[in-house]
């Protein structure tokens, strides 16, 4: 397992986050209160009442087959389900703020700077016609307030972080000159660039490789850890979420059918569906992350 050195994340970073998690903090920053989603075109419910809670510097994964409703989940946290997808019951509270008292305005200001998200199939997220790291900048001038000259150098710190070799040239250039896994690590960048204080990964490094994958988590820990920022894992990755997360929901069908801490759910499953899940994962190793902490 790799460890990032304290230079790993931009200084200014480390400064405003550090800032951010020792402030006194009244509740938790993120409250999902028995959420119910429907698709209103089928006027099926497809999400039947999902409740967590994250406080400063904790994280919650959320796993579960195919379809369960987990990117629903995230996306109802964030004001982004798909057209003809609303909220038909519970709540969501942002840093103690409903979201459903928000208006665009305020949503605009919160997304990137209080509450920002990494998805899977990065390309969807880049303008193909703007250089990466100009993307990046962007969402540091406007949401930093700073000048172009400091937003670029953060930009560059932050590919760096993301453990890009030769961030310069990375910023330069455009999405169809990086490969997949590389445009993962820049939408990760961006992601991170205003300094949120809740971050969802929704199989953020499900397409990267072994390695690249274990820095990332490496550098989520880290900004967790020392900076607070707290986080949403969904990831079909039992080992990603028993590394990452201190609690774990586990969803079936819309439903939450096993919710606790992820040392207790993983060791101990009550639900069928649970063991099911942990069986299909042994072939992976998952013991390997649950075993050290287990023996202290
Ligand atoms: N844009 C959409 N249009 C139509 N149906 C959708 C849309 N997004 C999600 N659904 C449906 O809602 C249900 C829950 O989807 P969701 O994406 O939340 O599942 P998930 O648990 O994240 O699955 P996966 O692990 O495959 O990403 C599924 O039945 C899915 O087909």
């Amino acid at each position: 397992m790799t460890t990032l050195s304290q230079n790993t994340v931009p200084e200014q970073t480390q400064r405003a986050r550090t800032t951010g998690a020792t402030a006194p903090t009244t509740g938790p920053v993120l409250a999902v209160r028995d959420v119910r989603i429907s698709d209103r075109v089928t006027d099926r419910e497809i999400v039947h009442g999902v409740s967590f809670e994250l406080t400063p510097g904790k994280a919650v994964g959320i796993v579960g087959e195919s379809g369960s409703g987990k990117t629903l989940t995230c996306r109802a946290a964030l004001g982004i389900l798909p057209p003809h997808f609303e909220i038909t019951g519970g709540s969501v509270e942002i840093t103690g703020t409903d979201i459903a008292t928000l208006t665009p305005r305020q949503w605009t200001a919160l997304r990137g700077a209080t509450i920002s998200a990494v998805f899977q199939d990065p390309a969807s997220y880049l303008n193909p016609s703007i250089r990466v790291g100009a993307q990046i900048a962007e969402v540091i001038r406007v949401k930093k307030r700073v000048k172009r000259h400091e937003a670029r150098h953060r930009a560059v710190s932050l590919l760096r972080a993301v453990r890009l070799r030769d961030p310069e040239l990375v910023y330069s250039q455009y999405t169809y000159e990086l490969s997949g896994g590389m445009l993962q690590r820049v939408l990760i960048a961006a992601a991170i660039a205003a300094e949120p204080r809740i971050l969802i990964a929704d199989e953020a490094t499900t397409a990267l490789d072994v390695t690249v994958q274990a820095e990332i988590l490496d550098l989520l820990a880290e900004l967790r850890e020392r900076d607070g920022l707290s986080l949403v894992v969904v990831s079909h990755d039992l080992a990603v979420v028993s590394q990452l997360c201190d609690q774990v929901l586990v969803m079936r069908q819309g439903n939450v059918v096993e919710h606790g801490p992820t040392r207790a759910v993983l060791h101990d499953p009550r639900h069928e569906y649970t063991r099911l899940l942990i069986a299909e994962h042994d072939q992976y190793g998952l013991e390997k992350f649950l075993a050290p902490k287990e023996a202290s």
